[in-house]
């Protein structure tokens, strides 16, 4: 089995120590481990944020765990060569175009959550995201208009098979779970959209036992909030699915929570070739202080353990420890306590 670890920029190195650490603990036979820059640490060392070399080290992989990128420093460089290009590229040039996202309530955090707390403790909702279409890798540019005003473009798309194999993921994910599948889009508005409900209703037919619903999105992101347990599987587009997964963390306590699989066509050995990463980012106002909640982070590592490596049993292992941590009252800065990324590392390993 072999996995290879990016860390990348801000609080993505503290994290990745402590998934590191949980997985030094599971002994697993005969694993090898790689480690590659990304992000603005890769541009600062080889010139460009996502290196050949490492590029090479995540097809030779079974699967990524990604930490996170994005450097302040880096703001100003041209787009291709900003850090947030690697996480781009790599989902780009690895094919992992659907985005797994669950957000569920952990037991004993019910009053740290946004909503009250009868509210926090139904959510039980996976969105799963597009990755590899939509505004974010359409035609974008900048131009001068007639009138020499500048205007910038992204141009948002979906071909009808991107929608329909995400569309697929989502109805399969439905299948083994509550059976519910509500598609957001913006069909009123976008014919993008208008596509991916008439797509996603023709998938439909393959799967008579899911109960389907579609909801604009404005109304989803006040219904997440309203009666989040109202959802169990989303399907949605990049954008949306963006917006949405970090919305829903706080529903559940907090973005240092929430882990995501990035998951394509390819079938190692041991199960689905993916990358694996917490959904939120490199965190620069708290990066290098030893704050940052390495949660999300093992949580990733979990999900990796049971897509990429088959190991469903170690997977549950490490979702318990960190479970158990948090309902004996670990809790990080992100949720108004007091402990620090080691501590919270340690915490997960003694209830391993
Ligand atoms: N997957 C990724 O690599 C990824 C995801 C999102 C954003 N980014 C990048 O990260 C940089 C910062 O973006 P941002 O500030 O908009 O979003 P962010 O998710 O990095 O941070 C948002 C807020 O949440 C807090 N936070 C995030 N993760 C935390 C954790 N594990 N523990 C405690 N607090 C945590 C941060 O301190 C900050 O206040 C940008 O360059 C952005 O492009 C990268
Ligand atoms: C860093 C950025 C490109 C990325 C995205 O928008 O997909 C992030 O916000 C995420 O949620 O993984
Ligand atoms: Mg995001």
């Amino acid at each position: 089995m072999k996995i290879a670890l990016f860390p990348g920029d801000g609080i993505g190195p503290e994290i990745m120590d402590e998934a590191r650490r949980v997985l030094d603990a599971l002994d697993l036979p005969g694993l090898v481990v790689f480690e590659g820059d990304v992000g603005g640490i890769a541009y600062k060392r080889h010139g460009h944020p996502l290196p050949e070399e490492t590029l090479t080290m995540a097809r030779a992989a079974d699967g990524v765990l990604f930490g996170a990128v994005g450097d302040p420093e880096c703001d100003n460089l041209e787009r291709h060569l900003r850090p947030e290009q690697a996480i781009l590229g790599l989902r780009a040039e690895l094919g992992l175009f659907a985005n797994l996202r669950p957000a569920t309530t952990f037991a004993g955090l019910e009053d740290m959550s946004a909503l009250k707390p009868e509210i926090a403790r139904e959510i039980d909702v996976l969105i799963v995201r597009e990755l590899n279409g939509d505004v974010y890798f359409g035609e974008k540019g900048m131009r001068e208009t007639a009138n020499g005003e500048r205007e910038g473009y992204d141009l948002m798309s979906y071909a009808e098979s991107e929608v329909r194999r995400i569309a697929h993921v989502a109805f399969r994910a439905a299948q083994g779970r509550k059976h519910r599948l509500c598609s957001v889009d913006k069909a009123n508005v976008l014919e993008t959209s208008q596509l991916w409900r008439d797509v996603i209703i023709e998938t439909a037919a393959d799967y008579p036992e899911i109960e389907l619903s579609h909801m604009y999105v404005d109304n989803a992101a006040m219904q997440l909030v309203k009666k989040p347990g109202q959802f169990d599987v989303i399907v949605t587009g990049n954008l949306f699915g963006d917006i949405l997964s970090d919305q829903a963390s706080m529903c559940v306590g907090s973005i240092g929570l929430l882990a995501s699989a990035a998951l394509g066509e390819r079938q190692t050995e041991f199960g689905t070739f993916g990358m694996y990463e917490p959904i939120h980012g490199s965190a620069p106002d708290i990066a290098g202080q030893g704050k940052a909640n390495p949660m999300a982070m093992i949580l990733s590592l979990a999900m990796l353990l049971r897509h990429s490596l088959g190991r469903e049993d170690d997977a549950v292992r490490v979702e318990n420890a960190v479970a158990k941590a948090l309902e004996d009252g670990v809790l990080g800065g992100d949720l108004g306590g007091p402990a620090g990324t080691r501590e919270i590392g340690d915490a997960v390993l003694a209830r391993l």
